[in-house]
């Protein structure tokens, strides 16, 4: 028998071991009630029984920044097979090794500040303004950020411009979404067997792109530099169904993720009249450098300092991640502590970002921690992961960036807004807000376009 020290913690009761008090903690009000309640208990590292897994928990930055470091190495990504058939088997999320590798830094080369500042900010602006130009009186700021998110995708995916074509494929795709979101019981759950069917549809569509954009390049004509283009050209003969769970994961991973935080980002600010005002001035000032009308360059995204603030402050108050699961694929000794091979390992990110012990009166909404001159601009890197890092460190954090903060440029500058109706903040099943956040908006004067 191996002799293993194992964090502290229980296992619950049989089979279900604490299943349902992790599910029942999380519909309460508190961010992080699971893990707040067992981190007084054991302290920041413990083990307990949870979707019929042993797994260890981790509040501790250290041992986060291990987990992530070590991906590959002694641990691996694992998601239950549910969601593993809803993103494709050939999706960059799944995949292990030197291919993992190759497709990650292809996809990391695909959003990097070069690009972003080449040609991918023109795009976000645009679009970004096209749709807020459909907004007027009541709006749902939620399905809007969603609508927003997906059509930006599919434009540095595929090129496309929203259209009949992007909003019937949208539809599909918000079902194949839901289904990430439904209990992993595919056998009873109509949610999940209809998100399988619509992610079939979904991939149809996408092939007949694929193969079209294909004939195209073999042709030598319509080369172009988005996604796409980059995996026909890469030199790796994907073939046709590798190229669509390529493409179709990258929709997910960035989908909830950046709607989510753009809503929250308006709402904390609207809660906030101080931080409010001090961004709006921002904005104001870039846009009285040049027309009204202008689109916006890299050096007005650069100046937008506390703008970067109010994201990094979102992110860390309400990441819809709230950290990763991995597997040990060894027997790993750290901290005085086995994990033994074969369990699961969370860590979590929330639970680092909103621990006193790092960020003062850390469930308030502060974007003023992350000017240069406070004391948690000190703090070590691995107390703040929104993205994740090592190997799978998100491919898409600067693109995610860019995006929200053209976003807040674009909407403070055009609209003032008041909340249509109370909406509270909830964490479970995932990060939102209950009612999707309905705000009444109104245009500001003309010069802010
Ligand atoms: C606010 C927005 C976003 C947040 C908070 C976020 C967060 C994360 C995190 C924490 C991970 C690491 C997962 C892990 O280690 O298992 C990740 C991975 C990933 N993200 Fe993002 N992300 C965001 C936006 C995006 C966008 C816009 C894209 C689109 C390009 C994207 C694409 C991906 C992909 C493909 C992965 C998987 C990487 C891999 O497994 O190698 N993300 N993201």
């Amino acid at each position: 028998r191996r002799k293993l020290r194992l964090p502290p913690g229980s296992y619950g009761l049989p089979f279900i071991g604490e299943t349902l008090q992790l599910i029942s903690a999380y519909k309460s009000a508190n961010p992080e009630p699971f893990m707040d309640e067992r981190v007084r208990r054991y302290g920041s590292i413990f083990m307990t029984h949870v979707f019929g897994e042993a797994t260890v928990f981790s509040a501790d930055p250290e041992l986060n920044r291990f987990i992530l470091q070590n991906e590959g190495k002694l641990l691996d990504c694992s998601y239950p097979g549910s969601i593993s058939n809803l993103l494709g088997k050939h999706s960059l999320l799944l995949m292990k090794g030197a291919l993992h590798k190759r497709m990650h830094s292809l996809t990391m080369s695909f959003a990097n500040s070069s690009i972003l500042k080449d040609h991918l900010l023109h795009d976000i602006d645009r679009l970004i303004g096209l749709n807020l130009d459909t907004w007027s009186d009541r709006v749902t700021l939620m399905d809007q950020a969603k609508k927003i998110t997906f059509e930006l995708t599919v434009k540095q995916l595929m090129s496309f411009d929203p259209d009949q074509w992007t909003e019937s494929l949208r539809k599909e795709y918000v079902l194949v979404i839901e289904g990430f979101f439904t209990l992993p019981l595919p056998l009873f759950s109509t949610t999940y067997r209809r998100a399988i069917k619509a992610r079939t549809k979904v991939a149809e569509a996408l092939t007949l792109v694929v193969r079209q954009r294909r004939e195209e390049y073999n042709e030598g004509k319509g080369k172009k530099s988005d996604m796409l283009g980059a995996l026909l050209a890469s030199g790796d003969h994907f073939s046709d169904e590798q190229i669509v769970d390529f493409l179709l994961a990258l929709l997910v991973a960035g989908y909830e993720t950046t709607s989510t935080i753009m809503t929250l980002a308006v709402k904390f600010l609207t809660e906030t009249p101080l931080a409010l005002a001090q961004l709006k001035e921002e904005h104001d000032q870039i846009r009285a450098r040049s027309d009204p009308g202008a689109p916006l360059e890299w050096t007005d995204y650069k100046s937008m300092v506390f703008t970067q603030h109010v994201v990094n402050e979102t992110l860390r108050v309400a990441n819809i991640i709230g950290g990763i699961f991995r597997r040990a694929t060894t027997d790993i000794n750290i901290k005085g502590y086995t994990i033994p091979k074969g369990w699961k390992v969370f860590a979590s990110f929330r639970a680092v970002h909103l621990n006193p012990e790092y960020y003062k009166d850390a469930r308030t909404f502060n974007p003023w921690r992350w000017q240069s001159n406070s004391s948690e601009a000190a703090n070590p890197a691995n107390v703040y992961t929104p993205f994740g890092g090592g190997p799978r460190l998100c491919p898409g954090y600067e693109l995610a960036r860019v995006v929200l903060s053209v976003f807040l440029h674009r909407f403070v500058t055009r609209f003032s807004w008041v909340p249509a109706e109370e909406d509270k903040l909830v964490f479970f099943p995932t990060t939102r807000t209950q009612k999707r956040y309905p705000i009444i908006v109104k245009r500001r004067s003309a010069n802010h376009v």
